[in-house]
C-alpha cells in the first residue's frame, strides 16, 4: 500500500471578481459575481511509504494547493486522497499526528511570544507526547538542528533561517510518518539551506519517513529526491527518474575533454560551451554522444574524458520553456 494515494484529483477556487469603480463596489454587495480558477486538475499519483519525492513546478501550477489538500487544510473540489489510508479533510486527531505540513514561507505557528522551548511544551501537550519521548525527540532534533542556543529565544526576535530550524523541530517533535515541505530553503543562505536539506535527509532515512517537497531551489531537488513529478497548469507533465526528465526535456548531454595535442580544434564535435587551455566543453545531442566520444578518441590524443547530465536548473528551464510552447500552441 502507498502511503500517499491521489486518484483525480481536482481543485477549483471561485474567486469573486468586479470591476473597478463605487457603482460596481455597491452592486457588487448585492449580486456578487465569481469566476472558476482550476488550480488542481485531475491528478493521480502514488507515493510508497519512505520515498522522497520532489514536487515541482512553475509559480501557480498548483502545488501549495495540492499539498494543503494532502494535509487536510483543504477540501477538494473532487477526487480520492489516502494519505497512510485516511482521508486528509476529515482531520481526525489520528491523521494529524501522523503528517506534518511545513512551509517555508510560515514556519512557525501563531504565537510569537512564546519562546522555543514553550512551543515545545505546548506541541507536547497538543500532540499527547510523553515525557520520555517528547525529551528523547527533543534531544535528537536540538542535536540535528542546532537549537541549543535558541531554545529560550522569543519566536519573534528569531531569524528567518533559526524560524525555520525550529518550525522544522516542532513539527517533527511528534515523529510524523508524512512531511509536506512547501519550499522548505525559501530566503535562507546556502548553509542555512544546506542544514536544512542534510536535516530532512537524516531525519526521512532515521524514521522511514514519506517526503513530498516543493522547491524552486534545485539543490533541494538534486540532492533529496530520486524521483520527480513534474505539474503544470494543475495537471502531471512528468513523474519519474531525474535521468528521464532531462531525456525528455533537455536533448543534449555535455562532453568535457581535455587533449594533449597542439592547437586542437574540436569545433566540428559539438556546441562549445568552454575553452580553457585545452580543455573544452561541449553540448552534444544525447543519439550521437557514442559516437561522438569515439571520434574524439580516435582523432585527438585524450588526456580526459567525460560524459555530463546537464544541469537540473538547466533542464527544468528547458522543461518550463517547452511547456509554456506547447500551451501557446494550443490556445
Ligand atoms: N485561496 C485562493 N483563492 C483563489 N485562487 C487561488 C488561491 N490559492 C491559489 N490560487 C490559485 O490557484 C493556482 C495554483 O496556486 P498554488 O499556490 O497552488 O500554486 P504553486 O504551484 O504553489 O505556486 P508557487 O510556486 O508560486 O508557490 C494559481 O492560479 C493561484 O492563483
Amino acid at each position: 500500500m502507498n502511503a500517499v494515494e491521489v486518484e483525480e484529483l481536482s481543485m477549483t477556487y471561485r474567486v469573486p471578481v468586479r470591476d473597478g469603480g463605487l457603482v460596481a463596489a455597491a452592486r457588487a454587495l448585492v449580486r456578487r459575481q465569481y469566476r472558476a480558477v482550476e488550480a488542481v486538475r485531475a491528478l493521480s499519483f502514488g507515493i510508497p511509504a519512505g520515498q522522497v519525492v520532489g514536487f515541482l513546478g512553475r509559480n501557480g501550477a498548483g502545488k501549495t494547493t495540492t499539498l494543503k489538500i494532502l494535509a487536510g487544510i483543504l477540501h477538494p473540489t473532487s477526487g480520492r486522497v489516502r494519505v497512510l489510508d485516511q482521508v486528509p479533510w476529515r482531520r481526525h486527531n489520528q491523521y494529524l499526528r501522523e503528517i506534518a505540513l511545513i512551509r517555508g514561507s510560515q514556519p512557525i505557528g501563531d504565537a510569537p511570544e512564546l519562546t522555543v522551548l514553550d512551543s515545545f511544551h505546548y506541541q507536547q501537550v497538543l500532540y499527547d507526547i510523553s515525557d520520555g519521548e517528547f525529551r528523547r525527540n527533543l534531544a535528537e532534533l536540538s542535536e540535528l538542528l542546532d537549537l541549543d542556543s535558541i531554545l529560550q529565544r522569543q519566536v519573534r526576535a528569531l531569524s528567518l533561517g533559526e524560524r525555520m530550524r525550529a518550525g522544522l523541530a516542532l513539527a517533527l517533535v511528534y515523529r510524523p510518518k508524512v512531511l509536506f515541505l512547501d519550499e522548505p530553503t525559501i530566503g535562507l543562505d546556502v548553509s542555512a539551506a544546506k542544514t536544512i536539506r542534510t536535516f530532512v535527509a537524516e531525519y526521512s532515512a532515521r524514521t522511514g519517513a514519506t517526503v513530498l517537497l516543493t522547491s524552486h531551489t534545485m539543490a533541494d531537488v538534486e540532492s533529496l529526491c530520486p524521483r520527480l513529478i513534474l505539474v503544470d497548469d494543475g495537471a502531471i507533465a512528468f513523474d519519474g527518474r531525474r535521468d528521464e526528465l532531462g531525456a525528455l526535456f533537455a536533448p543534449t548531454k555535455l562532453i568535457r575533454v581535455t587533449v594533449i595535442d597542439d592547437d586542437p580544434d574540436l569545433s566540428p564535435y559539438g556546441e562549445v560551451l568552454q575553452r580553457d587551455g585545452n580543455q573544452w566543453l561541449l553540448r552534444v545531442a544525447r543519439d550521437v554522444v557514442p559516437a561522438t566520444t569515439a571520434r574524439l578518441l580516435d582523432r585527438f590524443a585524450v588526456a580526459d574524458l567525460s560524459v555530463e547530465e546537464p544541469s537540473l536548473e538547466n533542464v527544468m528551464d528547458q522543461a518550463y520553456r517547452s511547456l509554456r510552447q506547447t500551451k501557446d500552441l494550443a490556445s
